[in-house]
């Protein structure tokens, strides 16, 4: 069993005083041979790599559970939903396996529909996923990964916004109290589909009506399956080829939620492509937003169109979506600083104002807010790289290839890096004037280089339009049903319990 045999090995606290891979801004502009020569603190007596006396410490030195340890941890005591937890435990995580000539990350989905393409997992051909990602994430580039490449979309969004608030009047109606909503992450669930379709797609999904098309009923089925399997779909993603048949489940169960996925996007790609067509059969002019542009500048074939829509609304939905239900909840449970946002946003943009994309900056608390919610709360609690270079960090010498797993919680919970960690303090992404952003390298929710997250800018203008339109509307007040909401990790790191609020309408 590859996943087994490769499973992760970590280091147990004390903690350093820095987690050793935290890319602190001065290294990130270091070279990448200084950076290589960190010389940190290993533990004295253990094995040197390489047997040279005074050298780094081999990876093999580096102290921290054993692999039947973590077996029992992660399989056994279900760790998985605990990740976030035992990171704060462990000091830094490591697989050995997955090498490769390419920088890439570990990857899960297959990318594209395995019937069309067959059943081979991604990262069979590392040097081909390399360059087909390269080439794929240089055209989506282009279109969205500045805010003012995604700032036309303003319009769109406020559309889905404008349905999202009259749905929160309509289940206010029905409730017993006329203010409370239920389970908030559904709501916001259903946005976050809409507004990601809206920009991908070019067109409605119909998720926020009170009759949901059975299309997008079925799409929301699918992805329910993928992350009701989440876990047995990471084991699956990692099960060599030869080993399928004698266990097949996991990967046809995997297969089958990704071809879900994967025909909804066909379609929808379908759908837009043919009246693009016919539009310039009619020697009309297309105009239209991304997937226009991906249409006729022809950069990516059809199939590539397919296999990166689909992988965007897979990523874009419940990470903009838990991420709005945790910014929610800790306004509710923090009136003072709900209400020292909503001052800022009367008095900068006014009570009725809708907002645009320019309008963000001049409410600079929505978007501390934001940050301080992805800080207490990254959606994604980890990630990973495998190293394109030997490096030597905190004393070790970590080999080429290796794959190593960033912990966001845990660094954002250091006091180090953010003083009275556990607190919800907006205010501490603020500097004085507003002049300069402030950067803090202990929370990076989106990732950090050539692979970070591309729908960046898309998920931050979806949330910060919203916020500023609820708050201008209602005064969200936590519901006497909502208890202490606890974050568990299934996949994504999500409420463990739903939240119930109340939205009050403003006088
Ligand atoms: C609050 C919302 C979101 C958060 C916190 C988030 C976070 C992340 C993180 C941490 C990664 C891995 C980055 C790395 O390895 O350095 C990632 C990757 C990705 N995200 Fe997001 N994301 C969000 C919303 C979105 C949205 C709205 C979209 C699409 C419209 C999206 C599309 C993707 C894709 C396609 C990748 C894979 C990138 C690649 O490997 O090329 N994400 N995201």
């Amino acid at each position: 069993m590859a996943l087994l045999a490769r499973i992760l090995k970590a280091r147990l606290r004390p903690a350093p005083e820095r987690g050793p891979w935290q890319p602190r801004p001065t290294d990130a502009r270091l070279p990448a041979r200084a950076r290589a020569e960190d010389k940190g603190a290993g533990r004295s007596g253990a094995p040197r790599a390489g047997g040279r006396a005074g050298g780094p410490r081999s990876l093999a030195a580096m102290p921290g559970p054993r692999t039947l340890a973590n077996l029992v941890e992660f399989f056994w005591k279900d760790g998985f939903s605990r990740i976030h937890e035992i990171q704060t435990e462990t000091w830094w995580l490591r697989c050995s396996g997955q090498r490769g000539p390419h920088p890439r990350e570990p990857t899960w989905g297959p990318g594209r529909s395995t019937e069309t393409y067959g059943a081979d997992p991604p990262g069979s051909s590392p040097r081909e996923e390399g360059e087909q990602w390269l080439k794929m994430r240089s055209v989506l580039r282009q279109r969205i990964l500045k805010p003012k490449d995604v700032a036309i979309f303003a319009g769109e969004i406020n559309q889905v916004i404008a349905d999202l608030i009259k749905r929160i009047y309509f289940l206010k109606s029905q409730a017993e109290d006329g203010e409370t909503v239920t389970n908030i992450n559904d709501l916001f669930f259903k946005y976050s589909m809409e507004g990601v379709a809206t920009i991908l797609y070019e067109r409605r999904l119909g998720c926020l009506e009170n009759s949901v098309p059975q299309a997008t009923m079925d799409y929301i089925e699918a992805l329910g399956l993928m992350f009701c399997t989440f876990k047995t779909s990471m084991y699956a993603g990692a099960i060599p080829r030869w080993l399928r048949p004698l266990i097949p489940k996991p990967w046809r169960e995997f297969c089958r939620s990704w071809d879900g996925l994967f025909k909804f996007s066909q379609i929808h790609v379908d759908n837009k492509l043919r009246d693009i067509q016919c539009q310039m059969d009619r020697g009309e002019r297309a105009r239209g937003g991304l997937l226009t542009y991906l249409f006729l500048s022809q950069e990516l074939t059809r199939e590539e169109i397919y296999a990166n829509l689909t992988e965007m609304l897979l990523a874009g939905v419940d990470t903009t979506s838990f991420t709005l239900s945790w910014a929610v909840y800790l306004l509710a449970r923090h009136p003072e600083v709900q209400q020292t946002v909503y001052r800022e946003i009367v008095r900068n943009l006014g009570e009725r104002h809708v907002p645009t994309a320019a309008d963000v900056p001049k409410v600079p608390l929505v978007r501390a807010l934001l940050k301080e919610t992805l800080r207490l709360f990254p959606v994604l609690p980890g990630n990973g790289r495998v190293t394109q270079e030997d490096l030597i960090v905190g004393g070790y010498l970590i080999p080429r290839g290796t794959q190593l797993a960033l912990c966001h919680y845990a660094t954002s919970y250091e006091d180090e890096n953010f003083p009275r960690a556990k607190e919800f303090r907006p205010e501490r992404w603020l500097r004085p004037g507003n002049l300069r952003r402030v950067d803090n390298f202990g929370s990076i929710p989106f990732g950090y280089g050539a692979r970070s997250c591309i729908g960046r800018r898309i998920a931050e203008l979806e949330i910060h339009l919203l916020v500023i339109q609820l708050l201008q509307r209602f005064e969200i007040k936590i519901s006497p049903w909502t208890k202490t909401v606890h974050a568990k990790t299934h996949g994504l790191l999500m409420p463990e319990e739903p939240i119930h609020v109340r939205f009050v309408n403003r006088k």
